[in-house]
């Protein structure tokens, strides 16, 4: 196996071995604290454009299988890990972390040290960085592009069910956010991030739900004012990016943090209960505190950690979002209860006195 190397746009370069496709790849290295779901992490598309250093130490131990993916391919653009396991053991593996990862063309480096890495980031923030086979390879900065629209589907996509029609807006969504839905019986159709407030309505939807997505929102802003009008007139729900573009929709602002919350532990506080739920957590975004217009939105849950905002409600209308993953995989589904909160809302709609009827 070739040697190789991740080179951080610090300059510091960390040395490992290629395993997986044996390619240079470049992205945003950020780091994800997990003990188990490194197929569900891998397959989730908001890791566009990013190199994930896994924390925990044994990676590849119990495979892939055929059950955990949380979109169709690989959409992070290289993996970091420590002790890569070759020989996976689980009765439901089809194959190997390296060989999956080779398979769908995507560069790891193994045998680094991922704690000096995770420190390098907690102490700098999140950088871009390269996976390369030679040690003096430039970090190209980059712009920031519109990652969404390479991920989101281009045609509405239809799910039966026998109870409410949602339509689920796609930035990039994981499949566990549309099982959620399908559990509990809902009809749900999947639809571009690009969808209009007319289009949405000609869909005739009980509730939306706005995904979970890659990259910084400010790059959805051509769609806030569509945004808005649709969560003015159906109950609505957003997960993560979700949540941002409904705050920044709203006037809210959105800020990035030093290095992120990427792992299954994140505890978050319920105001309103006291209560600390624990939640699988993956962003680089938050909804900047002083931006919120109190009048409009409550903060619904903060982070334990940083006290930084986990959730909002409107204060008339309909709306909830949650910055934490309600859906889970990887990780807790403790806060499941936000889809059975969101869906008791939807069919109700006929009461509610829209914004845009003021
Ligand atoms: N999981 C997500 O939806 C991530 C949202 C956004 N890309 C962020 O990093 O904050």
């Amino acid at each position: 196996m070739d040697t190789g190397y991740l080179i951080l746009e610090t300059g510091d370069v960390f040395e490992g071995t290629m395993v997986g496709k044996n390619v240079s790849s470049t992205g945003e290295v950020v780091f994800n604290t997990s003990m188990t779901g490194y197929q569900e992490i891998m397959t989730d598309p908001s890791y566009t454009g990013q190199i994930i250093t896994f924390c925990y130490p044994l990676i590849g131990n119990y495979g892939i299988n055929h059950f955990d993916n949380e979109s169709i391919g690989l959409h992070l653009s290289g993996a970091v890990i420590s002790d890569l396991c070759t020989t996976p053991s689980h009765y439901l593996a089809i194959k190997s972390f390296a060989e999956h990862l080779a398979n769908e063309g995507i560069p790891c480096l193994a045998g680094v040290d991922t704690r000096a890495i995770v420190k390098k980031i907690r102490k700098n923030g999140t950088m871009k960085g390269v996976i390369s086979k030679t040690p003096s390879k430039h970090v190209p900065i980059g712009q920031d592009n519109l990652l969404v629209k390479k991920v989101s589907t281009h045609s509405v996509q239809q799910y039966e069910g026998s109870g409410p029609h949602i339509v689920l807006v796609d930035y990039g969504y994981k499949k566990s956010m549309l099982e959620a839905l399908l559990k509990v019986g809902c009809k749900v159709s999947v639809v571009p991030y690009s969808t209009t407030f007319e289009e949405m309505q000609s869909l005739k939807p009980e509730g939306v739900m706005f995904s979970n997505g890659p990259g910084d929102p400010m790059m959805v802003s051509s769609m806030f004012q569509e945004v808005k009008k649709i969560t003015e007139n159906f109950p609505s729900l957003g997960i993560c990016l979700g949540h941002q573009i409904i705050a920044l929709a709203y006037g809210a602002k959105t800020s990035k943090l030093l290095f992120g919350h990427r792992g299954g532990n994140h505890p978050v506080k319920e105001i309103e209960s006291g209560k600390v739920w624990m939640t699988p957590q993956n962003h680089g975004y938050v909804v900047t505190e002083d931006s919120i217009n109190h009048e409009i939105f409550g903060v619904t849950y903060r982070n334990i950690n940083d006290q930084s905002i986990e959730g909002l409600k409107h204060k008339k209308l309909p709306i909830v979002t949650v910055q934490f993953h309600p859906e889970s995989h990887p990780g807790p589904s403790d806060t499941e209860h936000i889809f059975k909160e969101f869906l008791a809302t939807v069919g109700k709609a006929g009461d509610l006195k829209y914004a845009t009827t003021k």
